[in-house]
């Protein structure tokens, strides 16, 4: 279940009434999602979605706000959050903070064909390029600064061998990027599997789900992308998803050389953050609700797939001009 703070029909129809959105015809609870209380709200003008955020830190929303309303003035296909008549997103709902959204199109594709992962791909590296330019500031919070500090927690819990693994793999990212150029920064989505898009067949609806929003180094979000993207079950690479995509994103944003290079590195990194974020919520800090927590085995079976097989070479694509 998805709605911690259940709502009436008066308290969102007032809540609405601050918005040019028109009236209240039907409020619905969405069972999807694990975080947040979440409504599909259907007025006699437009179909929206309210979100209530139930945990995290709320002194980070305005710069979500931010983030999403930059993505949308650039025309990357988010949910931008609505403003009020007065020009204010965040608000204040059952004692919660709450945003309105626009509601997308579509379903999370959980098969992704290959033009599904081309219109990810190309979306991404549009978000990239003109991310790179957002002046706001989060710094990555699952970076390899986070996993050196918080590895050590679940080690304890690892067989022998998997706690070598894990003690192995921080230490080779921690000496490599300490040695590397420094990397292209910009504005991170931060977590974007399929179940955080929406495809109405063939066509990219939109992105959602920014809470993991951050900025740092891109190749960090495109990694997460092709560890969920393109990955089967054994945790092995499907090379016409990852080419789709890659060749997609590149034509927008070309990789530098040292991204290249940390490429093979980026991906284990990546394949390690969720292993280890799941661990944490299995064994460490389960959540509040009684939700079935993603398996950190599906993590720790493509870090060992990267580290047997490596990458799969790079497309080698011309930027678009
Ligand atoms: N703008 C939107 N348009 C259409 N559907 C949406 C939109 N935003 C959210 N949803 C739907 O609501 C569900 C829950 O939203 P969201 O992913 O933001 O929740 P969450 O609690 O943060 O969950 P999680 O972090 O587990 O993904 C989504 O899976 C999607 O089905
Ligand atoms: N995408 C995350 C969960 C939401 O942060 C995972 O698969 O572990």
């Amino acid at each position: 279940m998805a709605v911690f703070t259940p709502l009436d029909d008066a308290q969102v129809a007032g809540f609405l009434s601050r918005f040019d959105v028109g009236e209240l015809t039907k409020l619905q609870g969405v069972p999807a999602g694990t975080e947040n209380s979440t409504f599909f709200v259907t007025t006699d003008r437009r179909e929206l979605v309210l979100t209530l955020f139930e945990q995290g830190e709320h002194e980070e929303l305005p710069f979500f706000v931010e983030l999403l309303d930059f993505l949308d003035e650039h025309r990357i296909p988010v949910a931008g959050p609505i403003h009020d008549r007065d020009g204010i997103a965040l608000h204040e709902l059952a004692g919660r903070p709450a945003l309105l959204f626009p509601r997308l199109p579509g379903a999370h594709p959980s098969a992704p064909d290959v033009t599904q992962c081309r219109a990810l791909g190309q979306a991404l590296g549009e978000m990239h390029r003109v991310s790179r330019h957002f002046g706001g500031h989060r710094p990555n919070p699952r970076d390899i600064h986070w996993l050196s500090a918080m590895h050590h927690k679940v080690l304890v819990y690892l067989s022998p061998e998997d706690q070598a693994l894990m003690q192995d793999e921080v230490d080779a990212y921690q000496a490599a990027l300490e040695s590397a150029e420094p990397l292209p920064q910009g504005a991170l989505h931060g977590d974007l599997f399929r179940d955080n898009t929406l495809f109405d067949g063939e066509r990219l609806g939109g992105i959602i789900d920014f809470y993991n929003g951050c900025t740092g180094d891109l190749l960090f979000d495109l990694a997460i992308v092709i560890n969920d993207w393109a990955t089967d079950a054994d945790g092995r690479l499907v090379a016409e998803r990852h080419d789709a995509l890659l060749e997609a994103y590149l034509a927008e944003r070309p990789l530098t050389a040292t991204e290249r290079e940390l490429w093979p590195l980026m991906l284990r990194l990546t394949a390690l953050r969720y292993w280890l974020s799941r661990l944490l919520v299995v064994y460490v800090d389960p959540p509040a609700h009684d939700l079935t927590p993603h398996d950190p085995e599906q993590f720790r079976r493509i870090l060992l797939a990267r580290l047997e097989h490596g990458a799969l070479p790079l497309p080698d694509i011309e930027a678009r001009p």
